[in-house]
């Protein structure tokens, strides 16, 4: 029986480790969905990595011309086989040093291929999970094959249209030999999920464990329509000004300056014709901060978006809370994220009730959560791929609209200030100020 361990974000990783192996032909978003698989499991603390055998084949061909892909190509196969090796080879050693889950991205378009890699893993008591992304929507493709001859090293310095005719070429040499996974053939026994134009359609066989079923879940959430989320903190409020934390107290007057500013930000950001949801927590300040906001935005209330509950701390300031917990006060500046207050939360704590809000986000289209400090110090961390040991320093400042969009190879952010001024509520290891300057490398 293996042995169960929980790495204190509710997940159960029983000794467990997973090749997620990518399957598809070029262009199907295959290293989009690896990206975001890394992201997610690396935000609930799951160690995970992935391997890009074009990363490695780069290493012998460079800019190889379609011609390479051509499987009649024996140097070109001999090549890319050496390169599938050397990834394996290199993920395998990665697992050994404590490695969850391994994300092998690249076509592994042939059922010899998929063998290959099966064996191999399985050899090493790995368990594979086949994630096949197939698209026959002419947009998606068209829109990733833009993308990949903007950013590729493959093309880099190349005209763009002959790139985007080569990487065509090679596009159908793969057709020519690529085999769907096809469960009423040999590969019935496999473990995969099948995304049909990532979000529409999906296919599930022989899930085994709970963390497959997590990354299985996850990325059936996933869709690749364009769409924006917006993160406000709620207008400075009364607690703020004194240095308090926790409690639920209504706006200061500047905060609700801001409160009446924000439907103008919003306008600005998101445009007048783009239905828009907005979610707020449950606390005073957040609901105060969006009551202006037009009304035919729908709105929501989540219990999980209310701020880390410092239990016993609520309502103190940090110079309190010294003078009256001085080993807790310590405690939490040695590891912020993992600190829990007596009868409260830690960092760690709020990322996993975020975890719905987060596969909810992923389903959704246009969003604008209203919420709090901390809170939103985890849900920026899952969409810049912050540091979880470093997350809970980061200022995020008050009367600020933030935009996230998530592109191919990672979110882009805009700031809109609302130019109001508020206290800084951003504090420095060992500091009980009440308003403290954040430092550079806080921003
Ligand atoms: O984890 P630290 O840095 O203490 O920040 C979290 C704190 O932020 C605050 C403000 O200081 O949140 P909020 O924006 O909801 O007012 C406190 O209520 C909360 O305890």
């Amino acid at each position: 029986m293996p042995s169960k361990t929980n790495n204190g974000v509710g997940v159960q990783v029983e000794d467990t480790k997973i090749c997620v192996v990518m399957v598809g032909l070029p262009a199907r978003g295959k290293s989009y969905i690896a990206q975001l698989a890394q992201r997610y499991l690396q935000w609930l603390s799951i160690p995970a990595a992935t391997f890009n055998v074009g990363n490695y084949r780069r290493n012998d061909a460079p800019q190889p011309t379609a011609d390479f892909f051509d499987f009649n190509n024996p140097e070109g196969e001999r090549k890319r086989r050496a390169a599938a090796e050397a990834a394996v080879a290199d993920m395998l050693a990665w697992f050994r040093t404590g490695g969850v889950v391994g994300i092998l991205d690249a076509t592994n378009s042939t059922k010899e291929r998929r063998k290959w890699v099966m064996d191999t893993c399985t050899a090493h008591g790995i368990e594979v999970l086949f994630v096949e992304s197939k698209c026959d929507d002419e947009e998606v493709i068209m829109a990733n094959i833009r993308d990949v001859k903007l950013t590729s090293p493959d093309y880099r310095g190349q005209d763009p249209e002959a790139a985007a005719q080569d990487f065509r070429n090679r596009i159908s040499h793969y057709e020519k030999v690529y085999k769907t996974i096809n469960a009423d053939e040999d590969e019935d026994n496999y473990t995969y999920l099948k995304l049909m134009n990532v979000g529409k359609q999906v296919i599930i066989n022989r899930i085994q464990d709970y963390l497959q079923s997590r990354i299985v879940y996850y990325l059936m959430n996933l869709h690749i329509r364009p769409r924006s989320v917006w993160l406000s903190r709620h207008g400075e409020s009364l607690y703020n000004l004194s240095g308090r934390i926790g409690g639920d107290m209504l706006l200061s007057p500047r905060g609700e300056l801001y409160a009446k500013k924000l439907p103008e930000l919003v306008r600005e950001s998101v445009g007048d014709d783009r239905p828009l949801t907005v979610w707020t927590s449950t606390l005073k300040r957040t609901i105060a901060t969006a009551r202006f906001l037009p009304p035919h935005y729908n709105q929501l209330q989540w219990k999980a978006l209310d701020e880390l509950d410092s239990g016993v701390c609520d309502g103190l300031t940090y110079q309190e809370i010294k003078d009256r917990y001085p080993e807790d006060f310590a405690a939490r500046d040695e590891d912020k994220y993992n600190y829990r207050y007596r009868g409260g939360e830690s960092y760690r704590d709020v990322v996993i009730r975020l975890e719905p809000i987060i596969m909810e986000l992923e389903r959704s289209e246009d969003i604008l959560i209203v919420t709090h400090q901390a809170v939103l110090r985890c849900i920026y961390a899952y969409f810049m791929k912050k540091d979880q040991a470093k997350s809970p320093w980061m200022n995020v400042p008050l009367h600020t609209l933030i935009k996230l969009t998530p592109r191919a190879y990672g979110t882009e952010e805009v700031r809109y200030e609302a130019h109001i001024p508020a206290v800084s509520t951003w504090r420095g290891k060992g500091s009980t100020a009440k308003h403290e300057n954040p430092t550079p490398e806080s921003l």
